[in-house]
């Protein structure tokens, strides 16, 4: 039986980041299947992941919520036939639905030959609060779903800060495992315990990542959504917000612009270029700089690439909000540059890189 785990988490969270820690650390040894499902065209983060040995199958799909569940099972299923692996790790777009991707894997349990191990949520401890404030509608769901939440960067975290925003996370799923402690502090089998509950009694994973019918691969209705269960989970919980089949987003399949509900492509803009065009490392840096000037740019909240130096060497940096970093790395084919946000403003972000 093959099993699946899903790393979800908000743009920029360390999903990728993560899942090479599990690679290296926990799951050492097996074979490994990651499925990513960028939101954008532009697949960025392989190279670490392909040269451990691991099989990256790309969804490039843009929003998963629509043309998840059909893709998916094919994807899923082309995957065990083709590489009989011991894992598949699969990667959400950053504004996925958990709760959309756990049903899709469950629905096809059984007729894929593989079982849904754990549903994980990486989120930014720095970001909790205003993500959950801006774009709650995708962010709450990823909390909500997971029965294991890791904070990244908590760090560069003060402990007050740490405990507002697992207080946050607390209102929104009080059963999950929250990893709090910087990963590097932790070795594989602590990380491994998290992530596969076994500390946690009862059957929190079940409840956290949705029971469905098993009664067929691509129909996507209210029994699929996930929110039944979640309907159950939160009465008495207090929680103010009612979480109904108006929630779930399975109602964007049906009726796509439905008052007060939003179908990831309608808030989030990805921007990507391939280009051969060279930069100076400072051009990179007063890019990545200048990126939060909503005025010029829109909100960014996310940007990567991987570009060619007027040197001759290469590369790649990654940005969210606050923070980037520019590393060196190999060659790759071509250089890409990729650019997410809300009302972005793409005219100015290719006058500023040329392309
Ligand atoms: N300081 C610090 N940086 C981190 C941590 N986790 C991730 N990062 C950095 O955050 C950036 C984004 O990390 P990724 O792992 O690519 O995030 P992702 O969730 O896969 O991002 P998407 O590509 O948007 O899906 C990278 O520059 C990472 O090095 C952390 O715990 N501490």
């Amino acid at each position: 039986m093959t099993k699946v785990d899903i790393i979800s988490g908000f743009l920029g969270a360390g999903k990728t980041t993560f899942i090479k820690r599990l690679v290296t650390d926990v799951f050492q040894g097996e074979k490994i299947v990651l499925i990513e499902n960028e939101f954008g065209e532009i697949g960025i983060d392989g190279g670490f992941l392909k040269d451990a040995g691991i099989e990256i199958t790309e969804m490039n799909s843009g929003c998963i919520c629509c043309t998840l569940v059909g893709d998916f099972s094919e994807a899923l299923k082309k995957v065990v036939d083709q590489y009989h692996p011991d894992r598949i790790i699969i990667e959400p777009s950053g504004v996925g639905k958990l709760s959309d991707v756990a049903g899709a894997v469950r629905n096809v349990e059984e007729h894929c030959g593989i079982e849904l191990n754990s549903c994980i949520t990486v989120a930014d401890g720095k970001k909790v609060k205003i993500y959950l404030k801006n774009f709650g509608e995708f962010y709450s769901n990823q909390i909500e779903h997971a029965a294991t939440i890791v904070l990244s960067r908590t760090q560069s975290m003060t402990d007050s800060k740490l405990k507002e925003a697992v207080a946050l996370i607390r209102e929104e799923n009080p059963d999950a495992a929250i990893i709090t402690t910087p990963w590097d502090q932790l070795d594989g089998e602590v990380i491994r315990n998290a992530v596969e509950q076994t500390s946690k009694p009862t059957d929190l994973l079940n409840e956290a990542c949705l029971h469905h019918d098993h009664d067929g691969c691509c129909h996507h209705d209210h029994e699929d959504c996930g929110c039944h269960e979640h309907h159950h989970d939160h009465e008495g919980h207090g929680h103010e917000h009612h979480h109904d089949h108006e929630d779930c987003g399975c109602h964007e399949h049906h009726h796509h612009d439905h008052e007060g509900h939003h179908h990831a492509d309608d808030v989030f803009t990805s921007w990507g270029t391939e280009t051969v065009e060279k930069y100076d490392r400072s051009e990179i840096e007063q890019f990545l700089d200048s990126l939060a000037d909503e005025e010029t740019y829109g909100t960014i909240l996310r940007a990567k690439g991987i570009v060619e130096g007027t040197d001759g060497s290469w590369m790649e940096f990654d940005y969210v909000p606050g923070e980037y970093e520019i590393r060196d790395t190999k060659a790759d084919y071509t250089g890409k540059i990729c650019v997410i946000g809300t009302d972005i403003h793409t005219d100015n972000i290719q006058q500023t890189l040329h392309v």
